[in-house]
């Protein structure tokens, strides 16, 4: 049998664009990519584990395990809920990360999208791209980032009203859905989890304006996204919800108009659901929002926080250095130090041969 290879490519995210709190989502131009290959067994080369190597983003710090890493924990979860109990023999994976951890850029909903396309592809499931969410979403349990990492460009997702029966599959804990496998997991160990339900998330994609770029401006620090939603409260005032609501409404069709309304935008990218509760992890926050407006900068359409933070995503269509340079000094006079990007909006993960 012929050795096979194959290329998973899965784009960074940007979730909530301010007002769209765990709802919408926006691939861009950064990438986690998987150089898969698996070769048959022969008397020569008898069967191993998986081999992971790592470059780019990340590479000191993540397990290089297979039964550790997390994409790959979560191609073993999706392969198991199919009835096979290990990974196959002689594969070898060599990622490149361009997603920086813990930034607020998505790297945890690529890293599960790949996982799942791994999966799919390791046990050759032919998995749809509906199925795939409904995995990626036992594990993230937001849909925002991982439903634009998989379909791309400017997407909003709600999580379907299950029964009882599917709200009781859904809700096996992270920790079951996850385990830590032992070395070369196999039939014998334990029970294989139980499938997701079916059309857990559902989404629809939103036109984009040719014309706008992202100025991702990211800080050097990690906020985990576990830290960052435990800051936010459990319950909010209607008056605080209606702001958004009003907004998002606005933005979703706003980001689509040639040429984009900063007056709209800039407005419409505002939050109450979130931001403010965020400020105490981000130093910075408030005065780079407030302080960076399309009158002062001229091409700025918004400002917000990317994700969880503590990265800012800057909405433009022009100035894009001095946005970025004068959302540096802002940072600098609260002793945090940046780096920023240009990033384009860009399509959602593929599978090449
Ligand atoms: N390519 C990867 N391979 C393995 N693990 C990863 C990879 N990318 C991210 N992770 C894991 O996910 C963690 C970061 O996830 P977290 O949800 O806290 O932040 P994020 O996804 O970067 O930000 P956000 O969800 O706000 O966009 C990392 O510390 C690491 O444990
Ligand atoms: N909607 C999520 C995105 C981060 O993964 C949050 O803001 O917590």
């Amino acid at each position: 049998m012929a050795s096979r290879t194959f290329t998973i490519r899965v784009p960074a995210t940007s979730a909530n664009i301010g007002p769209g709190f765990d709802v919408v989502g926006l691939s861009l131009s950064l990438h986690l990519t998987l150089k898969v290959t698996i070769t048959p067994p022969t008397a020569e080369s008898p069967p191993s584990r998986p081999t992971l190597s790592y470059t780019g983003e990340g590479a000191d710090e993540v397990p290089l395990d297979a039964y550790k890493n997390l994409t790959t924990r979560v191609a073993l979860y999706v392969l198991r809920c199919h009835g096979i109990a290990k990974f196959p023999a002689n594969v070898s994976i060599a990622v490149h990360n361009e997603i920086p951890f813990g930034r607020g850029l998505g790297s945890s909903g690529a890293a599960v999208i790949a996982g799942v396309i791994l999966g799919s592809e390791l046990g050759q499931l032919g998995l749809t791209q509906s199925r795939m969410l409904d995995f990626a979403l036992m594990v993230e349990r937001h849909p925002d980032n991982v439903t634009a990492a998989l379909v791309g460009g400017f997407v909003g997702s709600y999580l379907r009203e299950l029964d009882a029966v599917a709200t009781e599959a859904a809700s096996v804990p992270l920790s079951e859905v996850l385990p830590e496998y032992p070395p070369d997991a196999g039939e014998e160990w334990g029970l294989y989890p139980p499938q997701p339900p079916i059309g857990i998330g559902h989404f629809v994609r939103f036109g984009w304006s040719r014309s706008i770029r992202a100025v991702a401006i990211i800080p050097r620090f990690e906020l985990s996204t576990a830290k960052a939603r435990e800051v936010l409260p459990a319950m909010y005032s209607r008056k605080d919800l209606v702001f958004n609501m009003q907004r998002l409404a606005v933005l979703t069709t706003a980001l689509a108009q040639d040429p984009p309304d900063p007056e709209l935008i800039y407005e419409a990218m505002k939050d109450r659901i979130h931001q403010p509760y965020r400020k105490t992890l981000i130093p910075g926050l408030p005065e780079v929002t407030s302080r960076i407006t399309p009158s002062s900068h001229p091409g700025l359409l918004g400002i917000c926080l990317s994700g969880a933070g503590p990265t800012i995503l800057a909405l433009a269509t022009d100035g894009f250095h001095k946005i970025a340079e004068d959302a540096r000094s802002i940072f600098r006079e609260k002793g945090i130090e940046v780096d920023w990007k240009l990033l384009e909006v860009v399509g959602g993960s593929t599978t090449t041969a």
